[in-house]
């Protein structure tokens, strides 16, 4: 499978939309199911985004293409070659629609998951064909990060890993095949980082503002040229020893969610979808916002294609 011919996404919040006018771009086409009519209303303005997205970013319209919202998921799944499924993150909401796709979909569909890190053959425990799921963890904003890490479990299909990074390559992504460990690789990365910064925050070593100065210049501009591996061969596998010979048994081992963090979900302040969370956010705030990341993300992903590779 290279492009899919038809593509169903399965729930259209932060991410679904993004990934369907993606693989629309590509010539897929693709339906867009949610359980939430309120939902699919306003996707045709979260599309129409990502299409002008994907515009600036000068990615080549392939003819043929489509996204079409569709509120009943047998119709979504209707001979659908590839499956993506993005509700939200629960193993039993998962396992439960996981359950419904598989009983509607083609025999031959490969059913991918957006988990951004259950293990894949958790998730496919009770599925009467788990040959066919595999981990496809999009970044968000999917339709801008070029890159998706494939993630078999225990019982995925040689064939339906293979056809799927096939899919992957075709539509202009990098990806990346990983064992199964829990949060993938990106999010043990990234949730390692998070829980050390909001530690920092809690402990009131430095402001929030100063701690995302910080990491934004300090770590992400370097990390965006090159990555870990290639950063300690920059400083040095010496000074790497000195410092974590020391530093190592300071950081943060919290093995819960972070205080800060649920305070803040308790009062239902869940960042930019709820208009306030790190930062408050006043009226207009969050749509310049989301704007001012995307022009720096495009202005970004232009200049780190001409680099060479990590
Ligand atoms: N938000 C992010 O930055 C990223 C999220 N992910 C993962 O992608 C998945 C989706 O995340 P978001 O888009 O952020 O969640 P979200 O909460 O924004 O959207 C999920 C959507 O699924 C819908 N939904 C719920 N039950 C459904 C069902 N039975 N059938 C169809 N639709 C249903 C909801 O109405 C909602 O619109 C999660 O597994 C998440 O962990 C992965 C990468 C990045
Ligand atoms: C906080 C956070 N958690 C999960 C993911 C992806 O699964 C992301 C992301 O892609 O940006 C994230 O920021």
């Amino acid at each position: 499978m290279s492009v899919p011919t038809t593509t169903a996404v399965i729930g259209s919040g932060t991410m679904g939309p993004g990934i369907a006018a993606l693989m629309a771009r590509y010539g897929s086409t693709v339906r867009l199911n949610d359980v939430s009519a309120e939902v699919l209303e306003r996707a045709a303005g979260a599309l129409a985004i990502a299409e002008s997205v994907l515009d600036r970013l000068g990615v080549p319209t392939t003819p043929g293409g489509s996204v079409s919202c569709e509120a009943d998921l047998a119709a979504a799944l209707d001979g659908a070659d590839l499956v993506i499924e993005a509700v939200p993150e629960r193993l039993d909401l998962k396992r439960a629609v996981l359950a419904e796709i598989e009983a509607a979909v083609r025999d031959d569909a490969v059913i991918g998951t957006n988990t951004s890190g259950i293990p894949v053959s958790e998730l496919a425990a009770d599925m009467a064909h788990p040959e066919r799921l595999i981990g496809m963890h999009w970044s968000n904003p999917p339709h801008v990060i070029p890159m998706i890490e494939v993630i078999p479990g225990e019982r995925t299909a040689e064939g339906v890993r293979d056809a799927l990074v096939e899919t992957v390559r075709a539509i202009g992504y990098e990806a990346v095949v990983e064992k199964e460990v829990p949060g993938f690789v990106e999010n043990r990365i990234l949730y390692a980082i998070l829980r050390e910064c909001l530690s920092l925050v809690e402990q009131g070593v430095v402001s929030r503002q100063d701690l995302d100065t910080c990491v934004k210049w300090g770590i992400g501009y370097k990390l965006a040229v090159i990555g870990p591996m290639r950063l300690l061969d920059m400083a040095g596998l010496d000074i790497y020893e000195s410092v974590a010979g020391y530093l190592n048994r300071e950081l943060s081992t919290e093995a819960g969610v972070s205080p800060l963090v649920t305070e803040m979900t308790g009062q239902r302040k869940l960042g930019m979808k709820t208009g306030g969370g790190m930062y408050a956010y006043g009226e207009g705030d969050v749509a310049a916002k989301r704007a001012d990341i995307i022009a720096g993300l495009i202005t970004v992903r232009r200049a780190l294609s001409d680099t060479t590779p990590v």
